[in-house]
């Protein structure tokens, strides 16, 4: 099914103009040469790129490739030279060209010189996809090794329609694309966009991302809190807080420690706090409300974008009608009293989740996750692959079949 799928993605690619496809190190790795084999079998007529990423017996592994039916085999351009020597004489023997990698490689740009004096036939300048999750990108690496090289460049990392063009511009003579034509829901739609935009980069205007906090706030409320929760794997997510009044919440803390029914902090945060943030609250009592309908609009009168308690929650009719978003573990009717007890920008933990001031909040209706600020960048584009593959998994699912069936439940299950 992982190979039957493959082809189909590879089918949908190709109408949408791919002209090479690129049989990627995790398919291999799940099946073998037999990726190889299946694809040759399938397109005949088109390049067929195995990227077997390899480091240590270059000829033994380029003959297996080539074998198989691949036109050109990727080895890493870290490998040893020795290595890269030999899987060369083997490419010879076997009609094959060699794509040298530059993943992960110390210093690229000398590397891609000594790869050209190798004799390899491209180089690929590629930002790996646990790289680009940390705010890495191919391009300015591969303007700079264009003007130093002349042998033909490949690039791979993260390209969407808009930095394949900035690729071309730099210089690339092959552009690589993995998620963001696989893991779309309408693979050869994705695939002509890239294509039009190799075609005619003029006609592409290129977007600005905005600062990083703009960036991760707008991955973050196109992802769901179930993506950020798989992205983290599995963790991050509140216990027993729900929400109250419906609407998605993105934003960054601002954190209050208080004590049962003591109000006090809790609504002197809302003055603290700026547009855009969410006030995360512990309170400790599930039996008195320490916040209000009063508080509600005074939030909604600073540009607050959403309150999280951990503790009760009154007046819900205004609430309701008041709009903001909150998520709370309780509603009670009675309030307690202003003693100010507690702080204001502490580290809490709420819903069983540390959570310091400035990390990211999500809250939708499947309930909260705390991502932590010094990974949010990383997290939000991590959540991002996840929702792309959950929507790639919508539509074949729609087109027939079940999930299990799709992921290949039973022969993926641990042994
Ligand atoms: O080579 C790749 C990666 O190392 C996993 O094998 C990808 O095919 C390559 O990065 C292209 O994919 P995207 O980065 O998702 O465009």
């Amino acid at each position: 099914m992982e190979l039957d799928r493959s082809v189909e993605i590879a089918r949908e690619a190709i109408a949408g103009g791919a002209d090479w496809i690129e049989i990627g190190t995790p398919l291999i790795k799940s099946e073998g040469m037999d990726a190889i084999r299946t694809m040759r079998k399938a397109f005949p007529d088109r390049t067929i790129l195995a990227d077997m990423k390899t480091v240590d017996t270059g000829a033994m592994e380029v003959e297996m490739a080539a074998k198989a039916g691949a036109d050109v085999v990727i080895v890493l351009g870290s490998a040893d030279d020795s290595t890269l020597l030999d899987a060369l004489r083997s490419a010879h023997k076997y009609g094959v060209r060699l794509m040298a990698d530059l993943i992960s490689a110390p210093d690229p740009v000398k590397r891609a010189i000594e790869l050209e004096a190798l004799g390899v036939d491209y180089v690929n300048v590629h930002i790996g996809i646990d790289q680009q999750m940390t705010g890495k990108d191919p391009v300015s690496l591969l303007k700079e090794i264009s003007e130093r090289v002349d042998v033909q460049l490949a690039v791979a990392g993260g390209l969407d329609a808009n930095s394949a063009v900035q690729a071309v511009k730099a210089g690339a003579r092959i552009v690589i694309v993995g998620g963001n034509i696989t893991r779309s829901d309408n693979v050869t739609e994705a695939a002509r966009k890239i294509r039009q935009s190799v075609d005619s980069p003029e006609a592409v205007e290129i977007r600005n991302v905005g600062t990083v906090d703009q960036e991760i706030r707008a991955i973050l409320k196109e992802v769901s809190t179930s993506n950020i929760s798989d992205a983290m794997h599995r963790k991050g997510a509140m216990k027993g807080i729900h929400p109250l009044v419906r609407g998605k919440v993105v934003g960054t803390a601002v954190t209050v420690q208080s004590f049962p029914g003591d109000w006090a902090k809790t609504v002197e945060a809302i003055d603290i706090a700026k547009k855009g943030d969410v006030i995360v609250i512990y309170n400790g009592s599930k039996d008195i409300a320490c916040w209000g309908g009063l508080a509600t609009l005074s939030s909604l009168n600073k540009g607050i974008a959403g309150v999280v308690i951990e503790g009760a929650v009154r007046d819900i009719d205004e609430i309701e009608t008041l709009g903001l978003p909150i998520y709370t573990s309780n509603t009670v009717p009675n309030a307690g009293d202003p003693k100010g007890f507690g702080e204001i920008n502490a580290e809490i933990t709420c819903g069983g989740q540390t959570v310091k001031p400035g990390d990211y909040i999500v809250g939708d209706e499947s309930g909260v996750v705390v991502i932590p600020a010094e990974r949010a960048y990383e997290l939000a584009r991590r959540a991002k692959e996840v929702n792309k593959t959950e929507k790639r998994l919508f539509d074949e699912i729609r087109r027939g079949g079940t999930l299990s069936e799709i992921l290949e439940l039973k022969k993926w299950e641990k042994r």
